[in-house]
């Protein structure tokens, strides 16, 4: 299982459990992260100077938090695309950061999808799982590091045909509940209508992941990405540094964009992404 993520941080607020989940059941699981999230804001004041318009250090310092992040995770393996630091955070759309000469959004696209292409053809993934092609709510890391991973599946299929793509998703139905149900949050949040979170309709989702056994680890990896993500006590809620109140769902959701469906279960959906792929070969 290969899972392709834009910065520090997305591998587990969108897919930590389904990282962890299927390592305890003996998968190999590899993350790959397109860049160091230099642009990122900071929570709280012990590291508000390490920001790109101050010391312009936060991208060394995410390694660190995804390093503790992917240890909570039950330790998959981990490569930056490109080696760390070859590709920048681009910053959120709009913002000047896209202009800079490394930025992941500038890159050339017959370099980043041949990083990735040669990483598909060592590892052979029977599953890869990366964002949809809006990159889940706009960002425009995420948008890139979907096309770029579609296009490296491809260019990879000489050497090796994978099986499954996933996109990861969140579902409208399991964010209203989960809004319904955050528990305490701090005074400083906000706590938003269902609506107004980015996520898709349920009848678009393919196959959910039951992680309710892995929360504890996916809470554990989300505090130590502590420089981006907050979690409420309690568990059931955290926020990134605009302090809007997000579910902490027991299941996490994906789209088959690419291969064949493995047994359905629950509602329809499969429930093992692993499933219909000879896992032997
Ligand atoms: C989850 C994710 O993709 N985070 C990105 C995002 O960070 C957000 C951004 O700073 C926004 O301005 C804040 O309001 C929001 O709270 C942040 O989560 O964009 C960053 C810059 O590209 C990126 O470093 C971070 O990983
Ligand atoms: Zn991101």
């Amino acid at each position: 299982m290969l899972l392709v993520h834009a910065h520090p941080d997305d591998e587990t607020i969108t897919t930590g459990g389904t990282i962890a989940r299927y390592l305890e059941e003996g998968a190999e699981v590899t993350i790959v992260t397109c860049t160091l999230g230099e642009q990122g804001e900071v929570i709280g004041d012990e590291w508000a100077q390490l920001v790109a318009e101050e010391s312009d250090q936060l991208g060394g310092y995410r390694i660190m938090e995804l390093s503790a992040a992917l240890a909570a995770l039950g330790g998959p393996g981990h490569r930056f695309l490109g080696g760390a630091g070859r590709w920048r955070d681009s910053g959120m759309a709009g913002t000047p950061a896209a202009e800079h000469p490394r930025a992941f959004v500038r890159a050339d696209e017959s370099e980043t999808v041949g990083e990735l292409a040669a990483v598909i053809a060592e590892l052979r993934p029977h599953v890869v799982i990366t964002y949809g092609p809006d990159g889940g709510y706009g960002h425009p890391d995420h948008i890139r590091a979907h096309t770029v991973t579609m296009a490296a599946v491809e260019r990879a299929r000489e050497s090796w045909d994978t099986a499954k793509v996933y996109w990861t998703v969140s579902e409208d139905e399991a964010v209203a509940a989960g809004l319904a149900d955050l528990g305490p949050v701090p005074g400083t949040w906000s706590v938003p209508q269902a609506g107004a979170l980015p996520a898709v309709p349920a009848s678009s989702v393919t196959a959910e992941v039951d992680i309710s056994g892995y929360l504890e680890a996916k809470r554990a990896a989300l505090s130590a990405h502590a420089t981006q993500v907050q979690v409420a006590d309690g568990g059931r809620a955290y926020a990134l540094s605009n302090d809007i109140a997000q579910p902490v769902v027991a299941r996490e959701f994906f789209i088959l964009a690419r291969g064949g469906a493995g047994r359905s279960g629950r509602a329809g959906r499969e429930t093992d992404l692993l499933a219909g792929v000879d896992a032997g070969s």
